[in-house]
């Protein structure tokens, strides 16, 4: 059974999403201790560590986008087995930078493959593994993509070089699935200063998982 939670951290880059990810397992480890898992997309583990490596690659130019879509999909398959089921069956609380949703916003939108097809693709990979809860981390593109040009230049990869046009078809495709899940999807205004954002995700989190994050930890 699984007895655990999974929320997801998702919005376009530079949203501050792993600012916030961050202060929260600060203000959430001294309660949760172990149960408490932090992990990211595309990682978490030796071998979609190594697919990232590859997708991230800025010398890849050749990466064909269906490709780039099935490599996500790989690296978040081995991600959901390694890491995240076990988790789950442990009555653990896993928090995840990026998950399914940002393979329909990016390579659906982004790259133009479709919406549907990459979800329908991904229900493969995941078998239906969805999060209980999803911040979406709601900053212009134009404002995201100038937080990373000033302060994360070392970091720039494949996918923050893409044009504006990019990232504003990224973020249309998250407004959609916005609206069309508001019951797993909660909107977190990251236009504010950190310390508000991270507020504000947290009283969301403890509004969605009042028993999770309320009662002291038992396994
Ligand atoms: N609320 C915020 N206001 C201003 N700058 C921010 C905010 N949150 C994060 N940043 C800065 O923006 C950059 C990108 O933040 P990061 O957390 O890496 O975003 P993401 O993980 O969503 O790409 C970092 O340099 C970070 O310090
Ligand atoms: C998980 C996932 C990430 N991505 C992209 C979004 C990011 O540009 C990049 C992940 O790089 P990362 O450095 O983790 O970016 P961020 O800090 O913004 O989360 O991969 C996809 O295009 N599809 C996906 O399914």
């Amino acid at each position: 059974m699984l007895t655990g939670k999974l929320v997801t951290f998702e919005g376009p880059d530079g949203a501050g999403k792993t600012s916030a990810l961050n202060a929260i397992v600060a203000k959430l480890k001294p309660r949760l201790g172990d149960r408490l898992v932090v992990t990211r997309e595309p990682g978490g583990n030796h071998i979609s560590e190594a697919i990232r490596t590859i997708i991230l690659d800025r010398n890849n130019t050749m990466m064909d986008d269906r490709t780039e879509a099935l490599l996500y999909a790989a690296a978040r398959r081995q991600h959901i087995v390694q890491e995240i089921l076990p988790a789950l069956k442990q009555n653990q609380l896993v928090l995840c930078d990026r998950y399914i949703d940002s393979s329909v916003a990016y390579q659906g939108a982004g790259r133009e493959i479709g919406e549907q097809a990459v979800y329908d693709m991904n229900q493969f990979a995941t078998q239906g593994l969805t999060p209980d809860l999803t911040l979406y981390f709601d900053v212009d593109a134009a404002v995201g993509l100038k937080r990373i040009q000033t302060h994360r230049q070392n970091e720039i990869n494949r996918l923050d070089v893409e044009a504006l046009s990019f990232h504003h078809k990224v973020q249309a495709a998250y407004l959609r699935l916005l609206a069309a899940n508001p019951e797993r999807i909660k909107r977190v205004d990251a236009s504010q200063p950190l310390e508000a954002v991270v507020s504000e995700a947290l009283q969301i989190m403890t509004a969605q998982l009042p028993t999770y994050l309320t009662t002291e930890g038992k396994s």
